[in-house]
């Protein structure tokens, strides 16, 4: 059995997404095509950071947006739709019995779609310092999760949600805490962005974000 992990992410379609970040790509006007554009960013930036850590196997998406799925399939990530469309927890339930499906001894990761600053080394160290056990990382305000990994051998058992740091170490994943600012920086908000920002985002929002960052809101 191996340490190496395959990742679900799960991404919710695009015209949901990130609500709390409506109008940040525009000043406030909340155009919803520049709001799905920032989603998806965040989302690529997320994936194309996660295929490439060291210790990542494989990387697939859950969605139900055929969107998102061409999006992530043109930079080479696969998806696997959201069948139970039942939210965070079951796609993420529904995406690690898919990949059980494939290989039995698959050790299986959960990691949210909006950390556009993830730098792979970063996801790496935290994948090294679990040693096959089950654990999760909190994210910087240290209530909620970035990544949970399952134990070798053990299920995902996911609990995402309102203080899901806590809900994950109550099922015995221990808590991940290094030096991995990327890794902890999730975006749900504007002060979020700022601090990925300040961190540096990825291609994919940095390019959607430039002439914001440039030229802050009046
Ligand atoms: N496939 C799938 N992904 C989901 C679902 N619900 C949430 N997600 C994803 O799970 C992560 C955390 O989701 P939330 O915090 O609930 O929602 P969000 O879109 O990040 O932000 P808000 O709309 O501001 O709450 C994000 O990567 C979402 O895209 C779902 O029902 N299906
Ligand atoms: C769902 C979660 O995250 P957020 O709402 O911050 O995206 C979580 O941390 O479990």
């Amino acid at each position: 059995m191996s340490y190496e992990v395959d990742l679900v992410v799960p991404v919710k379609p695009l015209h949901r997404a990130k609500s709390r970040l409506l109008g940040a790509a525009d000043c406030g006007r909340r155009d919803p095509g520049a709001h799905a554009a920032l989603a998806l960013a965040l989302a690529k930036d997320t994936l194309t950071a996660a295929a490439e850590a060291p210790g990542v196997r494989r990387v697939v998406a859950i969605t139900s947006d055929p969107e998102v799925t061409s999006a992530l399939r043109a930079l080479g990530v696969e998806s696997i739709p959201d069948e139970p469309d039942s939210g965070l927890n079951e796609a993420l339930r529904h995406g690690a019995r898919v990949l059980r499906e494939t290989d039995p001894l698959a050790r299986i990761g959960a990691l949210q779609a909006d950390l556009p600053a993830l730098r792979p080394a970063e996801l790496g160290a935290a994948l090294a310092a679990s040693e096959g056990r089950r654990a999760h990382c909190p994210d910087r305000q240290g209530t909620g999760t970035t990544l949970l990994v399952a134990g070798l051998g053990g299920e995902l058992d996911p609990r995402f949600g309102p203080d899901s740091s806590a809900a994950h170490t109550a099922t015995g994943a221990f808590r991940l805490l290094g030096d991995w600012p990327s890794l902890r920086c999730d975006v749900d908000t504007e002060e979020d962005l700022e601090v990925a920002a300040a961190l540096g985002l990825g291609r994919h929002s940095g390019e959607r974000l430039l002439a914001r960052l440039r030229k802050p809101c009046p």
